[in-house]
């Protein structure tokens, strides 16, 4: 069943900016990362989802309810994120999960917010308005899953947590998955989290969708990624034949790197009878792909214009 499904989906604000023409699919069950630069059209993507602004144009599945107009009941099924939370400042933490729970009726004793509260060694006894920036955003990570929905849409929810807190909230984003089925998209700029967490990825860049695939297409499609250091020094690019691998190989500081896509065994041959100190030969990381994806949008954008 698809959790999300977007067709044609458009929001135009007043200056022409927004997010034009999506179509995207999330299924049930997913772990589905939404990544793009700032300003791409993550959040106005996402503000839709919730309901709190209106697509200008095309349509909108959530839960299988078609987004038009207000849906109170489907909200209590999403828990949602945002990416600067606005509280009481003077209630302290624990009562604003209280009065959060009181709002969509369920027992805080039960839910499961209190349990991942102590993993996140969160303080809940200080007042909102004493809390660091990530102490509000773990907040909000509980305020999310309080009422344990069956989606649960974030937006770049580990800005403001250490490394540590980062690593126990991907654990419970798994465990939410893995034992509730929980749905989970969420926007990041954070490539490695992606790469660690989501099944599938959606690419977004000046409101438009460039790319949807799993983490291993991305990657694996990018072919492998070389670094081959000679015996011999200097700049061997155009000596060894690098440059018909790959025209844009680049020497820097000793090292040759280069991308080949399905030439791994021309690439070996050639590479054989050349004296090497040191070879390295690794697919791509996410991150790696995502600016080639970037650099060949704006190479074919910048041939239109
Ligand atoms: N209320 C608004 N009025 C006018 N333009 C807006 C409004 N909100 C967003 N935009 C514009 O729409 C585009 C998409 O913005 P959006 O906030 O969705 O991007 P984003 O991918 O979430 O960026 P970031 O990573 O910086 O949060 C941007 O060009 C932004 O300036």
């Amino acid at each position: 069943m698809s959790v999300i499904q977007a067709r044609q989906l458009t929001k135009r604000y007043g200056n022409g900016k927004g997010v034009q023409s999506l179509d995207l699919e999330v299924r049930e069950g997913e772990i589905f990362g939404f990544i793009g630069p700032n300003g791409a059209g993550k959040s106005t993507t996402i503000r839709m989802l919730l309901q709190l602004i209106a697509p200008t144009s095309g349509e909108l599945f959530v839960l299988g309810t078609r987004i038009a107009g207000d849906h109170p009941k489907l909200r209590r099924r999403i828990g949602y994120l945002p990416s600067e939370i606005r509280l009481y400042p003077d209630m302290t933490g624990k009562q604003a999960l209280e009065f959060a729970a009181a709002a969509h009726g369920v027992d805080l004793a039960r839910s499961p917010a209190l349990k991942y509260a102590e993993r996140l060694q969160w303080d809940m006894k200080a007042k909102i308005k004493s809390y660091s920036l990530g102490n509000r955003k773990k907040l909000g990570i509980l305020l999310s899953i309080l009422h344990e929905p069956e989606l649960l849409v974030l937006d770049e929810p580990t800005s403001g947590l250490d490394p540590l807190m980062q690593q126990e909230f991907y654990a419970l984003l798994r465990e939410l998955n893995e034992t509730r089925g929980t749905t989970v998209f969420f926007s990041t700029h954070v490539l490695t989290e992606v790469e660690k967490l989501c099944d599938r990825v959606a690419i977004i860049r000046e409101g438009k969708l460039v790319n949807v695939a799993t983490v291993e297409e991305i990657t694996a499609k990018g072919g492998h990624r070389i670094e081959a250091k000679f015996q011999a020094e200097g700049d061997l690019r155009e000596a060894y034949g690098l440059l018909r691998l790959d025209p844009e190989a680049q020497f820097s500081q000793g090292h040759h790197v280069f991308h080949i896509g399905e030439s791994l065994q021309e690439t070996l041959k050639l590479l054989a009878d050349k004296p090497l100190a040191d070879l390295n030969i690794r697919r791509p990381t996410l991150e790696e792909r995502f600016m080639d994806e970037y650099r060949k949008t704006e190479d074919r954008e910048g041939g239109e214009r």
